[in-house]
């Protein structure tokens, strides 16, 4: 595996959903790979494969066993539900050699390396699907059979398609209730802020408008400056202003309450989910 570098790498993806559908955005994209190095399949959806096929330039592969004797590294990207099942029809198949990844919510490197029946090196990872557009926010985890070459090589992938945290395995299910399931928490806000901006009478095209740009602003603010939220906040409201009234309706709503239960429920869900299907 040493002399295995990105220019040479040839990566599978076993599962071809959403979140390998971002990745391959994110990673042709960026030129980190060129399409020929990369090789898909999922359980039966040929059309999917096709059209990610012609998106991207990657080569789909309907016959899992050419996909694996010819990849390198292996990604794991199908439903927690499907994993079991997926890894016990590749026993024999993958190498020892072979770096396995997954992005799979809950399941823990030792349950898949059981699943698989081999000792081998797995990192398991949660990004998100910005990783689109190359800001995936992802966190990674490596077991004990992974070299630090292996570490570096899938740091080096998920580096292409955002910024990456090495972490402990445990973290994991937390990163997937705060970054992996993020998006969706922002995209409904968003949602709730056009269409409150529609019902007062602006155009759905400005009001997207306005809140993408008011997201994208303060998002870019707490990149750029050394202040905490909470201060950010206080310099936008006016007592008895604007700002206060519409936090005090959220506050009635216990706002911060529903993001934090969201959040850690989410996390919950993960960790349910990796005991539920093991
Ligand atoms: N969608 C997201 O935002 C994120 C998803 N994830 C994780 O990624 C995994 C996939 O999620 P999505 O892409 O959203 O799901 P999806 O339902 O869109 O795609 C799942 C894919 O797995 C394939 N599949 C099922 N069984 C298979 C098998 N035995 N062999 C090969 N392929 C098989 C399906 O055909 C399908 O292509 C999940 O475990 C999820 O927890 C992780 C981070 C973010
Ligand atoms: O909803 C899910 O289970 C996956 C994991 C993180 C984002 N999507």
């Amino acid at each position: 595996m040493s002399s295995i570098n990105l220019q040479t790498v040839r990566i599978g993806f076993l599962g071809a959903g959403s979140i390998v559908e971002a990745m391959l955005a994110g990673i042709v994209k960026n030129r980190l790979l060129l399409p020929e190095q990369v090789l898909i399949t999922n359980r039966c959806n040929q059309d999917r494969l096709q059209w990610l096929s012609e998106q991207f330039g990657v080569s789909a592969c309907s016959n899992k066993h050419t996909l694996i004797s010819q990849s390198d590294i292996l990604i794991l990207a199908m439903k927690p539900k499907d994993a079991a099942e997926a890894c016990q029809s590749l026993r024999g198949l993958v190498r020892k050699e072979q770096l396995i990844i997954s992005v799979i919510a809950g399941v823990s490197t030792d349950c898949l390396g059981e699943w698989l029946d081999i000792d081998c090196p797995i990192v398991r990872t949660m990004p998100n699907t910005s990783s689109a557009i190359g800001l995936s926010a992802t966190g990674m985890a490596a077991n004990r059979f992974v070299t630090k070459e292996q570490l570096q090589l899938a740091t080096l992938l998920f580096e292409a398609i955002g910024s990456v945290y090495t972490v402990a395995e445990e973290e994991l299910d937390i990163i997937t209730g705060l970054s992996g399931s993020g998006p969706a928490y922002i995209y409904y806000l968003v949602e709730a802020m056009e269409g409150a901006g529609e019902k007062a009478g602006l155009s759905r095209e400005m009001a997207r408008k306005l809140t993408v740009q008011t997201l994208l602003g303060a998002a870019q603010m707490l990149l750029h400056t050394t202040d905490e939220p909470a201060l950010l906040r206080k310099k936008v409201t006016s007592p008895g202003g604007t700002t206060q009234a519409g936090l005090e309706v959220l506050e009635s709503f216990r706002f911060q309450q529903a993001i934090t239960s969201a959040v850690l429920r989410a996390a919950e869900r993960a960790r349910e989910l990796g005991a539920q299907y093991q």
